[in-house]
């Protein structure tokens, strides 16, 4: 399914021609220059790239081409060889992961960090914005910080009604299911009020009768004026809920367009996931193409050992795409 038509060169949430690294009209992540080296392997190497705020933007490309590294360096929890980047117009290099939930960015984790020993509620309650009560000075001053827990123990009941997880309040995190889990992850990065979510594989290990309550709540948060960032291999995620597309293949962003231009092109989503295919890849330069099909050759086989569900959704992702699922998002 080749599509030679010339996508068009200008959008609406582009300032200028759309392009790897083009100016949005109202970016609310602008990075520069951001590298990140592990030993001799660049990892991360963006030069420039801007998110669009209020919108739903995927960050796809093959396993390894530094997708999560980029979230970890944009968040806090890693630090780059170089490079600079600005959340909101404010610098945020050097600025610890902590910090920058509280200015407003929070993130998921691929791995599900809910930390199984404590309840869901418990869970809810260390993703708040404020933490009184920790310190010896504040614990003796408990009148001070009780108000604030009793806030945000109201929040925590809010959201998770809104997820449906209010029945599951008192359980272990550690008894709930994938699904369940991302809903609990996706559920506390909410409890410190951010404006920018981002997503790391949020449909990973998904069973998919959770699947479209998932995609409703993401775009929820849109709804709500959240702007939400998103790394998937789950490609009717990224077709049916982003309004914006960014692709990375070995550590650079390589494309980036609305999903109608980028998805499109068949041959360019079988390449990120691993398949082979003959199909033009119109829309990108000869030079993209040689990046995503080198990337696409060096991906690392399943491993047969990996965990069921991750292997799983992955293949799942791939196999969704087809001619009658697109048809059927369009109704
Ligand atoms: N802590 C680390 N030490 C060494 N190499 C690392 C480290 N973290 C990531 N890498 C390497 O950096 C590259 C980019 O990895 P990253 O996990 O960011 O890719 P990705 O696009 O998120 O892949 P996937 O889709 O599989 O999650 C990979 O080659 C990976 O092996």
């Amino acid at each position: 399914m080749s599509d030679t038509t010339t996508p068009p060169t200008t959008h609406p949430l582009v300032d200028g021609e759309v392009g790897p690294g083009c100016k949005k009209v109202d970016p609310i992540v602008v990075a520069d220059g951001v590298v990140r080296q592990f030993g001799g392997l660049t990892a991360v190497d963006v030069a420039h790239v801007e998110i669009p705020r209020g919108m739903i933007t995927a960050l796809i490309g093959p396993n390894g081409a530094g997708k999560t590294t980029f979230f970890n360096l944009l968040t806090g929890f890693d630090r780059p060889n170089k490079g600079s980047w600005s959340f909101e117009g404010q610098s945020l290099a050097h600025v610890p992961s902590h910090k920058v939930a509280r200015r407003g960015m929070v993130r998921t984790f691929q791995l599900t960090k809910s930390l199984g020993r404590l309840t869901v509620l418990q869970n809810m309650l260390l993703g708040a914005r404020d933490q009184r009560g920790e310190g010896i000075f504040a614990a003796l001053l408990k009148p001070l910080w009780a108000k604030q827990e009793q806030a945000n123990t109201e929040r925590a009941d809010a959201l998770l009604a809104r997820f449906k997880l209010d029945a599951k309040r008192e359980d272990y995190a550690a008894s709930l299911s994938g699904g369940q889990r991302k809903l609990l992850e996706m559920a506390r990065a909410l409890m410190s009020e951010p404006s920018l979510v981002m997503l790391d594989e949020p449909m990973a290990g998904v069973n998919p009768a959770l699947t479209q309550s998932l995609l409703d709540h993401v775009k929820g948060l849109k709804a709500e004026g959240m702007t939400v960032l998103f790394v998937e291999h789950d490609m009717h995620m990224v077709r049916h809920i982003s309004d914006w597309v960014i692709v990375m293949a070995e550590g650079k962003v390589v494309a980036e367009g609305p999903p109608e231009t980028i998805m499109q092109n068949q041959a360019v989503v079988d390449a990120y996931l691993g398949a082979h295919h003959d199909t033009d890849l119109g829309t990108l330069t000869n030079q993209q193409v040689a990046q995503i099909n080198e990337a696409a050759e060096e991906e690392v086989p399943v491993d047969p050992e990996a965990s069921a569900t991750d292997s799983e959704t992955r293949t799942g992702g791939a196999t969704r795409i087809t001619a009658a699922d697109d048809e059927e998002g369009q109704r």
